[in-house]
């Protein structure tokens, strides 16, 4: 740090010349106590620009990043590196940073979490974020193949609405929750594996999504700073595959009387099975863990049966298949929940699955001349639902599906 003092007050820099004094740090995210006196330390050196980056082994690290933007005095560039840190890169404008990096191109990063250029532009349009800008994002284990980072920001374009919507990967969702309260960030969409989990921690649980047990929207309440949760998948998921069967006739659903076969027990699979119910349909609910699929059948009114038993099923005609589970995504998309020998037997194949758009469980189920609904209708209904409870508006829904078609 000496040096650093030393070498600034030696040279003889034009005057509109900045001088940066740099620290990294490759291992982790010191405590923000710690940062505080390295940001002092680097303050005192004359430095025009602060810059301090560090890693991030868990998200919350970046919220020592996001307090030491806060507090220095002079203009700073604060990130963390690594998957885990990429929310610091895109939220730098809203703490006040002073700048962030981009690649020229993907697999040109010159630091691990390194977005590009184009991706902090066209997606996060990050020139136009500021302090006042809404934080929204989409918690979940696997939200680097989310599209919903693309479609929201979209979407806030689309409105006019000072809104930034960002993927947050973690790992402990309750530890997440608990230590991104005080940031008073808008909106969450839940992903898997958090659905459940959730719901456990809103202040306050919309009631459809309490009958379901699953929440995929958390939204603050404006008024109260509360968190409420909401399940926009049910509709989405069962409108979809009633669409698909020919729709709604004369109030009644193409799905009264029929069984509705659910692999996974998770909260896609509650919200499904659910909405299936409600429709006058059977739920047979087959997975993995077998006590789990008991739970959930037992808590719908439905029936549990092991995946065994789920491959020899041969149910009558009529019946719908619906996969709640990751199987077959991206980047895993040869895989499939079920052979296509026993696919035959449905009428509808439906995966919630929406990248790829058509599955290797959709594909086969097509070739055998089942009608297939993608996950893609269900993402675009969720969405669209989940974005008018972030604006806490209604939104021309119509327009935002076009928008939607046409980016994806
Ligand atoms: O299931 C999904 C998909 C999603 O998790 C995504 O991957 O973008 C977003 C959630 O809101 C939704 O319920």
């Amino acid at each position: 740090m000496q040096k650093a003092s030393e070498l600034i007050s030696a040279l003889q820099k034009p005057s509109r010349a900045k001088v940066i004094v740099s620290h990294h740090n490759f291992d982790c995210t010191p405590s923000s106590e710690e940062l505080g006196c390295l940001v002092s330390k680097m303050q005192s050196t004359g430095a025009d620009i602060i810059k301090v980056v560090t890693t991030a082994r868990s998200i919350t690290d970046v919220i020592h990043v996001f307090q030491v933007l806060g507090r220095s005095q002079a203009p700073t560039i604060a990130l963390a590196m690594g998957q885990q840190g990429l929310i610091s890169r895109l939220l730098t404008p809203k703490f006040g940073g002073f700048l962030t990096f981009g690649s020229m191109a993907s697999g040109r990063e010159s630091a691990p979490g390194q977005p590009t250029i184009e991706e902090l532009q066209d997606i996060y349009r990050l020139p136009r974020v500021g302090r006042e800008t809404e934080v929204f994002g989409i918690i979940g284990q696997l939200v680097g193949y989310s599209k919903s980072p693309l479609i929201h920001n979209r979407f806030f374009q689309e409105i006019g609405y000072d809104g930034l919507y960002v993927p947050f990967l973690v790992h402990n969702f309750k530890v997440f929750f608990g230590a991104f309260h005080p940031l008073n960030f808008t909106g969450f969409s839940i992903s898997i594996p958090y659905k459940e989990v959730a719901l456990e921690c809103c202040d306050e649980v919309e009631s459809f999504a309490k009958a379901i047990g699953a929440v995929n929207t958390v939204v603050r309440r404006r008024s109260d700073g509360k968190f409420i949760g909401y399940n926009t998948d049910c509709e989405a998921a069962v409108g979809a595959i009633e669409d698909g069967l020919g729709g709604v006739n004369d109030g009644v659903s193409p799905l009264f009387n029929k069984l509705v076969v659910v692999i996974g027990a998770g909260g896609a699979a509650k919200a499904i099975a659910f909405g299936a119910k409600q429709r006058g349909a059977h739920p047979l609910i087959a997975n993995r863990h077998y006590d789990r699929a008991q739970k959930l059948a037992e808590a719908v009114g439905g029936t549990a049966i092991t995946l065994d038993q789920l491959y020899e099923l041969q149910p009558s005609p009529g019946s719908v298949l619906a996969n709640t589970t990751p199987i077959g995504m991206f980047p895993n998309e040869n895989e499939t929940p079920m052979p296509k020998s026993v696919l035959k037997h449905y009428s509808l194949v439906f995966d919630v699955v929406y990248t790829p758009k058509v599955t290797r469980l959709l594909t086969e189920a097509e070739e055998l001349g089942l009608c297939v609904v993608s996950g893609f209708e269900m993402f675009i209904r969720q969405a669209i639902e989940q974005f008018s409870l972030f604006v806490a508006k209604p939104v021309p829904k119509q327009q935002l599906r076009e928008v939607m078609l046409n980016v994806m």
